[in-house]
């Protein structure tokens, strides 16, 4: 037998790749089928693009993406169209496509979800996984108040659903910057990248030298909503921020107590291309964002959309283990019938392979015999 002394250098996995043993998969399978049912039952279908597309159409389909703010994705050459080939490491633009191409002529609202793999080739600091598995929704043709408060109410929803406990979901305005610098507090266009760095490291001083002194009332509208939202409200910028605000509110509003909200209006951490609207959501137990969604528009066609993308496997780390059910030892010569009755029900089985197998070492918590389960002493 293969001890865990005998791992080659070739069994190491590169860093930030990991395996899933049994019990995480199964907390993050159980997680999956929840939120998934979640989004099934408000009309969401499902759609299943690839792993891999070509590089362009990954990476035109977003506009950060394509400024290469985007998250750097693995590439290489297709031996067979000896095109550049990129792995997903966002699935949202990938829906976009589809969106945009095999069902331009569906009806909109168009509502579309998924679940797969992605993978970055820089993780973060905070969370060093190169390879994240996402669930989300989108909701195509509408980047309104409406869909915003549809698509934050679902994503909490769904959270729930996986089990997750105290949720809060953080508020954004990704362009908020642009849209000040436009004419409320003008910028040159090549300042207003100084200005949202120094905005992002809540650095007063530094902003007032990159000539975002306007921008400083920004810094302290942070945190819980209600409090927040006052202190930018009391920002005059000649009337550029009411619509946004008065959407922030009425989504807020919508939430009720279904989620702790709080608003950072200049995070733009993780949103390369949302628009107007963006939020982060989080979850008592994990340090790390859980999801992440808000309003956009799909480059190429321009069309207006709101989505929100889960992290699974890191928001199952807070998710409840699934409930062990009954595991029945199936001995040579068991009823089959039986057996089958017992995994109708819910139960678990495994059978005999070989002589001299003992379904107590197996994990078998019962034994089937007379065709009924019998419960097995735990093995000493
Ligand atoms: N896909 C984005 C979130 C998103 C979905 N739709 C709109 N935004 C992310 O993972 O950060």
């Amino acid at each position: 037998m293969t001890q865990p002394n005998d791992l080659l250098p070739a069994d190491l996995l590169p860093e930030g790749l990991e395996d899933r043993l049994p019990l995480e998969a199964a907390r993050i399978t159980a997680a999956m089928r929840a939120c998934l049912a979640v989004l099934d039952a408000h009309g969401y279908d499902r759609v299943r693009p690839p792993l891999l597309e070509f590089e362009a159409s990954l990476a035109g389909r977003m506009a950060g993406v394509a400024k290469g703010e985007g998250r750097a994705m693995f590439r290489f050459v297709d031996p067979a169209s000896l095109r550049t080939l990129a792995l997903r490491s966002d699935m949202t633009p990938q829906v976009g496509r589809i969106a945009a191409t095999s069902l331009a002529a569906a009806a909109r609202p168009l509502r579309l979800c998924y679940c797969g793999d992605t993978v970055v080739i820089k993780a973060s600091q905070l969370d060093p996984a190169r390879e994240r598995l996402q669930l989300g929704a989108e909701l195509i043709g509408a980047d309104s108040v409406a869909a915003a408060s549809e698509a934050v109410m679902l994503a909490v929803e769904a959270l729930k659903a996986a089990g997750l406990n105290g949720i809060s979901v953080d508020f954004t305005l990704p362009d908020l910057v642009d849209t000040l610098a436009e004419k409320a507090f003008p910028l040159a266009p090549e300042r207003r990248e100084a200005v949202r760095r120094e905005l992002d490291t809540k650095d007063a001083g530094g902003l007032r030298a990159a000539g975002g002194e306007a921008y400083l009332p920004l810094l302290y509208a942070t945190g819980p909503f209600a409090d927040a939202l006052a202190g930018l409200r009391a920002v005059d910028a000649g009337g550029a921020l009411k619509s946004r605000l008065d959407g922030l509110e009425a989504i807020a509003a919508q939430i009720g107590d279904a989620a702790r909200i709080t608003l950072d209006p200049t995070e733009r951490h993780g949103f390369e291309y949302q628009s107007w609207f963006g939020f982060t959501l989080y979850a008592e137990g994990l340090r790390s964002a859980v999801g992440r969604g808000g309003t956009y528009r799909i480059a190429g066609s321009e069309e207006p959309a709101t989505g929100f993308t889960l992290y699974l496997d890191r928001l199952a780390e807070a998710a409840p283990q699934p409930g062990a059910v009954p595991m029945v030892w199936l001995p040579f010569g068991h009823d089959r019938a039986a057996a089958a009755a017992l995994r109708a029900q819910g139960m678990r089985t495994r059978a005999q392979l070989a002589e001299g197998e003992d379904g107590r070492v197996l994990g078998c918590t019962h034994i089937l015999e007379g065709g009924i389960p019998v419960a097995l002493e735990a093995p000493s």
